[in-house]
């Protein structure tokens, strides 16, 4: 367990000392992630937890010499309660990935409940995190925490995200493919959510705004479809996990920063939103501020074309049964 003398002894330095919780840190995108976490100067406290496995990574990691300590959970070592006491921020890559053939909507049947489970842990032992959910299918499963959260009276919907920065990473990558430009300075935003049609790049919103029909069609779709790459180029062996750790890791910072008093930090994330309640879609990915108590904004979607207007309606149609699926399951399987 990790004193709160550790905790202030290493908040003199850097200005900043947060306690951050991977839980499925043993897997493909937690192994990368958490060394990705244990890099970021303003984790003082890293905790990883995992069915098994997670002392050993922690293990590898504690001998990094950065100003973090670093320590392994699993169920019978000091289990959940002990990996989430006075967290931050928690991330969740807990769960099972896509095979070949698969949608993300597949993995509800086993993710479902994973995530329900650990959102109850979450909710027991560290209400005021801020939790990070990476497991697929994300439109359901954000919801799924919700509504656990609801359930036993901790929900705060400043403090809930699906991580939705791998689609914009892959955004900048493939546009900047296209247009021969540097990757780095090619800032698209995405909207919507996590998964094929529901995730919308908003193309004419970059620094090209007007695409060739043609280009704009098959950009968009490799955008959408982005992920399906990566899980069959892994023949089986699972999907996306080193960028998704890079993207993972990305989006913490980003909420690290925020809870540290960081100005206009702003990235997209699927959270609690205003944009669509009025048409029964509660969760909804689009620019967010981030701030000291996590969500500060959520922003509209600016201009758009009538191209991507078509394209978030189709998004609605599917993330309004994907909200829904997650909401049931949690009321029927509580
Ligand atoms: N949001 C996004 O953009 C992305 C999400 N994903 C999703 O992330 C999830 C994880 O993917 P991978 O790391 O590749 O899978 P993986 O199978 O390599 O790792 C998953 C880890 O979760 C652990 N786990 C399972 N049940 C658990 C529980 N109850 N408590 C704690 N740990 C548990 C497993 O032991 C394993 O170590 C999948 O659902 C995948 O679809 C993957 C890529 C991108
Ligand atoms: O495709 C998958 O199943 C994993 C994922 O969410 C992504 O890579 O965007």
């Amino acid at each position: 367990m990790f004193s709160r003398i550790t905790r202030r002894q290493f908040s003199t330095t850097p200005s900043t000392a947060y306690k951050t919780v991977v839980l499925g840190a043993a897997g493909g995108i937690g192994q990368p992630l958490s060394l990705l976490m244990k890099l970021n100067h303003k984790v003082t406290q890293l905790s990883l937890y995992d069915l098994r496995n997670a002392p050993g990574v922690a293990a590898d990691l504690s001998h990094i010499p950065t100003n973090s300590v670093v320590k392994g959970f699993t169920p019978d070592n000091e289990g959940l309660a002990g990996a989430l006491k006075d967290a931050d921020v928690v991330l969740i890559p807990a769960g099972v990935p896509r095979k070949p053939g698969m949608t993300r909507d597949d993995l509800f049947k086993t993710n479902a409940s994973i995530v329900r489970d650990l959102a109850k842990a979450i909710a027991d032992n560290a209400p005021k995190a801020a939790v990070l959910v990476i497991s697929n299918p994300v439109n359901s499963t954000v919801p799924i925490v919700a509504e656990v959260f609801k359930s036993k009276g901790v929900y705060n919907p400043k403090k809930l995200f699906g991580v939705t920065t791998l689609d914009v990473l892959r955004a900048s990558r493939f546009t900047s493919e296209v247009l021969g430009t540097n990757p780095v300075q090619e800032k698209v935003t995405v909207v919507g959510g996590h998964s094929g049609i529901t995730i919308v790049p908003l193309l004419s919103q970059t620094k090209k705004k007007d695409f060739d029909p043609e280009v704009r069609d098959a950009l968009t779709h490799r955008i959408q479809f982005g992920g399906d790459e990566v899980v069959q180029a892994k023949q089986g062996a699972g999907s996306a996990t080193l960028s998704m750790a890079q993207a993972g890791a990305r989006f913490a910072n980003s909420v690290l920063s925020g809870l540290a008093g960081e100005t206009d930090v702003v990235e997209p994330t699927y959270v609690d939103s205003p944009l669509f309640k009025s048409e029964g879609i509660d969760f909804f990915s689009s620019k967010v501020t981030l701030g000291t108590e996590g969500v500060k904004e959520v922003h509209g979607l600016g201009e758009i074309s009538s191209y991507e207007q078509d394209l978030i309606n189709k998004a609605k149609e599917t993330l309004i049964k994907n909200i829904q699926k997650g909401v049931t399951f949690v009321k029927e399987n509580p």
